[in-house]
């Protein structure tokens, strides 16, 4: 089986390789990918210190055509590479290809962002002195992302930090190199110079690890977990550099009983479904008013019960596996905390077998739950839902900003007046208002709040904040 290659200033290097696997059939071998060591790990930031001067002075046309090569390329190929998304983590073909379309996008969005840098001229308080306020790229960029994004996350990360000129080491979760190995690819035959960008796939133990430690990386990018969010945090204090964490969420799905029924089922089973409720927006907190609760789970079970789970792969699947066994481990622990809190399993919940061995779990349902619940205060990071009960808007307001997290929110109404009134009181970055609380767009402000996020706003124009520095300038103008 061919070696997928660490690329290091330019060089694809790396023998020792990792099996990718298929959680939905695991004895289907993807692909072999070198696993890098941390003086791997160190010669990738010395190539990137290197390529920093040159490349932070480079053209922006030159930027711009790398971009849209690289767009054009993933785009062009959204079927090949969306199957091989869904094949290393396990979400639907339809799912793996619009990921890979968002990809695109991200890279087309930023090869237009690099044509529109811009900055301020002022006029000083002091006579005769100019002031120019201007961008300049931050330096030797480390991309840390997760699993449950293949494409999108590394996207949304390495288009803008070379858009404005940064140099950068990259790693990918190590349960998905495919996609990211092959966004370098393209990127790297699209002529980005040597050592602009670098791939290390490896162990965030080992890999992540060394980036943290480096006096050289001058700022971190970092989606995962809360725990490794810390350490990231931790480390860069330690080192005076920039980063930004985007980690877990507890997101609330609030339903008044003035909802659309029908709306309000389709937004709920989607945002806690959907990726196989594998993202930091699913919401696994369902707060419904008592006038629509019993209407609301009933129709709930109904369009649970028409879910079929399968290989990701296959045409009619609408969950996918569970990306591993130790996710599975985790949700099923989750089930069964549930339970011994004394919230009801009203669905689902079990583990299934299909026609290949892989990681399936039928997408449970708790009604009953309470807010105090740790399946109502942790990220679970599956398809595992609970719907509590509130008297009225106001409780359910409450609950739903009852949380140490603060990224995403929904609410299901008809109500303007409570909608508004949602959109400016829910505690979180992002709102939705009859629609799922995952599934974002890829050119608008990307975080969150509270314990989910810290650090600038991810994608779109207000990515630049984080990739970027500012120099304020005073000449004299006379
Ligand atoms: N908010 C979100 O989008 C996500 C949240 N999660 C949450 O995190 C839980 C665990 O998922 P998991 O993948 O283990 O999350 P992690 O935080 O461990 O992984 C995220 C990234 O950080 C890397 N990493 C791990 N340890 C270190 C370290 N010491 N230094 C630097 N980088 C490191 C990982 O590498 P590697 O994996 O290769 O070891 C991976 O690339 C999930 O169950 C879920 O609750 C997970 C993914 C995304
Ligand atoms: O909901 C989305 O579209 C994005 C979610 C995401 O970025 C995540 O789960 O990490």
């Amino acid at each position: 089986m061919t070696l997928h290659q660490n690329l290091i200033a330019g060089e694809w290097v790396g023998t020792d390789g990792v099996a990718n696997i298929n959680p939905s059939n695991t004895n289907d071998v993807i692909g072999d990918y070198a696993r890098a060591s941390a003086d791997d790990a160190k010669a990738a930031i010395a190539a990137a210190k290197a390529a920093f001067p040159a490349w932070s002075r480079s053209g922006i046309l030159e930027r711009h055509a790398i971009l849209k090569k690289t767009a054009d390329e993933i785009l062009a190929r959204k079927d090949e590479l969306g199957r091989l998304l869904s094949r290393e983590e396990g979400k639907t073909l339809a799912e793996g290809i619009g990921e890979t379309v968002r990809a695109g996008q991200i890279f087309e969005f930023f090869a237009g962002e690099a044509l529109r840098l811009a900055g301020e001229v002022l006029p000083s308080v002091r006579p005769n002195i100019g002031v120019e306020i201007t961008r300049e790229p931050v330096g030797v960029v480390g991309i840390i992302t997760p699993w449950n994004f293949p494409i999108a996350i590394p996207a949304w990360k390495v288009a803008p930090a070379l858009c404005y000129g940064n140099t950068v080491v990259f790693k990918p979760a190590e349960l998905v190199p495919g996609c990211s190995w092959a966004i370098v690819d393209i990127l790297h035959r699209a002529g980005l110079p040597k050592g602009v960008l670098n791939l290390v796939m490896g162990k965030g133990s080992v890999v992540g690890q060394a980036m943290l430690d480096s006096p050289d990386v001058q700022a971190i990018t970092f989606t995962g977990s809360v725990g490794t969010g810390k350490r990231v945090a931790t480390a860069s204090v330690e080192h005076n550099r920039k980063f930004q964490l985007e980690m877990g969420g507890k997101n609330p799905f609030v339903v008044l009983d003035d909802a659309d029924l029908s709306v309000a089922v389709e937004a709920a089973v989607n945002s806690a479904f959907f990726s196989t409720g594998q993202r930091c927006t699913a919401s696994s907190r369902i707060i419904v008013t008592e006038g629509i609760h019993d209407r609301f789970v009933a129709a709930m079970g109904e369009r649970i019960k028409g879910l079929v789970v399968d290989d990701a792969l296959k045409a009619g699947t609408h969950i996918g596996p569970v990306v591993d066994q130790s996710q599975l481990n985790q949700d099923t622990d989750y089930i069964a905390i549930g339970k011994n809190e004394g919230a009801k399993l009203a669905f689902g919940g079990e583990l299934i077998s299909r026609d290949t061995p892989g990681f399936y779990l039928q997408p449970a349902l708790f009604t009953e739950a309470t807010n105090e619940m740790r399946i109502s205060r942790e990220e679970i990071f599956g398809p595992v839902a609970a719907v509590i009960r509130v008297k009225d808007y106001d409780e359910a307001l409450s609950v739903a900003n009852d949380t140490p997290f603060g990224l995403s929110s929904g609410i299901a109404t008809t109500s303007l007046k409570h909608a508004t009134h949602f959109k400016r009181n829910a505690e979180a970055g992002m709102v939705m208002v009859n629609l799922p609380t995952a599934g974002v767009d890829f050119h608008v402000p990307f975080g969150g709040r509270k314990g989910s996020s810290y650090g600038s706003r991810e994608q779109g124009k207000y990515a630049a904040e984080f990739y970027t520095t500012v120099k304020t300038a005073y000449t004299p103008t006379a």
